[in-house]
């Protein structure tokens, strides 16, 4: 059984300017104590807002975290940024293989899993994303294709204790659309399945994430499903109101 605080962590993606600070720290301010016993709160900004995120949320208890990192730790790759300085700002978590990242920037698992590696080295968390296509899951593929993504994004070395799962099916990202809850609930007792062979009982600990048009409306159900630890959220992160809103689906 998995016994460590649910998650739930916001991906602000490419939005947000210095000013969204005074919404940040709306969520930092709505995060009182029945909301901290419950559950543990993450918001990854983009790299801008790293640092300025982490002072505002110093003694809160909401973790930080980036949206990508660069697999190797230092050198010659403008515009790139490396898992330690992600650690260096304040950030305790990075999101890797999103696929918006798999997609549109053509990352396969051998990238995501360079990524996970670094990320581990940084002594940071990877909250490591997978997700079948439409296509894909109409062709009846999806845990067969989950399966390749866990096995190749996984590097050697790695302990369940640094590792998030986030399971995002890529037709219900930012379409107001989710699979049903018996689908849902399929993928994540298979991906607890393949995490506890890989990991043993440390597998049965990972937390792994439902992401795809989670909104404080449908919240209740789907983190009530057993193996969803927690929720990865898009667009719904960005309102403290929301964002909250989500959360409390725990108390
Ligand atoms: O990382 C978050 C996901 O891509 C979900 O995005 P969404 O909540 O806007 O559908």
């Amino acid at each position: 059984m998995h016994a460590r605080k649910p998650l739930v962590v916001g991906n602000w993606k490419m939005n947000g300017l210095k000013a969204s600070a005074s919404e940040f720290g709306r969520m930092v301010e709505g995060y009182g104590a029945g909301l901290r016993h419950r559950v543990q709160l993450v918001v990854c900004p983009p790299v801008t807002l790293l640092s300025t995120f982490a002072v505002i949320a110093l003694g809160s208890r909401v973790g930080i975290g980036a949206q990508d990192c660069h697999p190797g730790t230092h050198g010659a790759h403008t515009g790139d940024i490396s898992a330690e300085m992600i650690a260096d700002t304040g950030a305790a978590f990075v999101i890797v293989g999103h696929s918006e990242r798999r997609i549109a920037h053509r990352e396969s698992d051998a990238d995501a899993r360079g990524k996970v590696k670094a990320v581990h080295h940084a002594g940071l968390i990877a909250i490591l994303c997978v997700g079948e296509t439409a296509e894909e899951r109409k062709a009846g593929l999806a845990l067969q294709v989950i399966d390749g993504q866990l096995e190749g994004s996984l590097p050697e070395g790695l302990t369940g204790d640094d590792l998030v799962v986030a399971y995002e099916p890529v037709w219900a990202i930012g379409t107001g659309v989710t699979p049903s809850l018996s689908d849902i609930a399929e993928m994540h007792a298979h991906i607890r399945l393949r995490l506890v062979e890989r990991f043993g009982e440390e597998g049965g600990r990972i937390h792994i994430l439902y992401g795809g048009s989670v909104k404080p409306s449908n919240a209740s159900d789907i983190l009530a499903i057993s193996d969803v630890n927690g929720a990865l959220v898009g667009g719904a992160s960005l309102k403290a109101a929301d964002f909250l809103g989500i959360a409390s689906a725990y108390v």
